[in-house]
């Protein structure tokens, strides 16, 4: 196992040398994602200071309230990931429609993403994130973004909290990696994540209670009550997931009867944050499923969200299904 302190970029490399027939196309991609990570966190630590904090002035493709950091982080990604050439495709919250770069044709893989996740966290000096997932191009068509969560080729987040953290998986474990900011360098800290077989906490917005339209939802967390679970909502999904993956228990965003597809959206939130939930042994589902196996039908779909720890999802299931 590579050692803490060990750089991101050199455990990238590392990991590519386990695959003789690798291009090295990955690798570049993963170390692009981090170089404007990099960027955004130095946006996100002066907010205060320059003009990025409040409204854009602008409704996105959903309907919300673009704030002046989504769109900054937006541009950022789409700056550093048309350039890098490895991306064919770019779908991104903040975008109606994917763009493919002049210098991406080529490029293997089509990534979705969440530019600046907890929108509303933003002014208020709250952790907030970045959201990425990566599929194989394989027609050369917007079809390929709409593949299911169980063929990404590498998922993962970027949380601007405390400290500034990308954690991400290959399908093989899950790593995460701290940025020192005194030498800008990310450096491993979670070394093969793993979440508890049962946590302690249930992370979820009561304050829909009433609109939630599964009664047994209820009544699993008046259980999960009833065991001394604590409660704990953010309000941004990097930083809620960020800390069920570290701590187990369950984050969810549920489905209600006014949004019948919940909040989230299936391919630059539910579905990466399945992959590495899984990937660190935990479960995930909208309800019916595992996220990962859902077959998107839209860029911008919703889907009910419920990750974490396997006792937390099974006792979810038996409750509401
Ligand atoms: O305020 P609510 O309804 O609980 O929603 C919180 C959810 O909305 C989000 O902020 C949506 O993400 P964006 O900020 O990227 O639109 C998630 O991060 C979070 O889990
Ligand atoms: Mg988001
Ligand atoms: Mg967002």
């Amino acid at each position: 196992m590579a050692e803490i302190g060990t750089e991101l970029t050199r455990f990238i490399l590392e990991e590519e040398r386990k695959y003789p027939s690798a291009t090295g196309s990955l690798s570049l991609a993963l170390n692009t994602i981090a170089s404007a990570c990099k960027v955004i966190a130095s946006h996100v630590r002066m907010a205060g200071l320059v003009d990025i904090l409040g409204k854009a002035g602008k409704v996105n493709v959903q309907g919300e309230e673009v704030q002046k950091l989504d769109e900054l982080s937006n541009e950022i990604l789409i700056d550093y990931l048309s350039d890098c050439g490895e991306f064919f495709g770019l779908a991104s919250e903040e975008l109606n429609e994917p763009i493919f770069p002049e210098k991406g044709k080529n490029g293997k893989y089509v990534i979705s993403f969440d530019p600046l996740d907890g929108s509303s966290n933003i002014d208020v000096n709250v952790s907030i994130g970045t959201i990425f997932s990566i599929h194989k191009k394989v027609n050369g068509t917007q079809e390929d973004f709409l593949q299911e969560g169980y063929k990404q080729i590498a998922a993962g987040y970027v949380i601007y909290g405390s400290s500034t953290m990308l954690v991400y998986t290959t399908g093989n474990g899950v790593n995460g990696f701290t940025l020192d900011p005194s030498v800008g360098m990310f450096l491993l800290s979670h070394p093969n994540i793993k979440l508890p077989e049962k946590g302690k906490i249930y992370s979820i917005n009561e304050a829909n209670e009433k609109k939630w339209d599964k009664e047994g939802l209820k009544d699993f967390i008046n259980t999960l009550k009833d065991e001394g679970y604590t409660s704990r909502y953010i309000g941004s999904m990097v930083a809620d997931v960020h800390r069920t993956l570290i701590k187990g228990g369950i984050f969810g965003y549920p489905s209600d009867k006014k949004n019948k597809n919940g909040k989230l959206r299936l391919l630059y939130e539910a579905s990466p944050m399945a992959f590495l939930i899984e990937q660190a042994g935990g479960l995930s589902t909208n309800g019916k499923e595992s996220i990962l196996n859902i077959k998107p039908q839209d860029i911008h779909q919703r889907t009910p969200v419920f990750l974490g720890s396997q006792k937390e999802i099974k006792q979810l299931l038996e409750h509401i299904c």
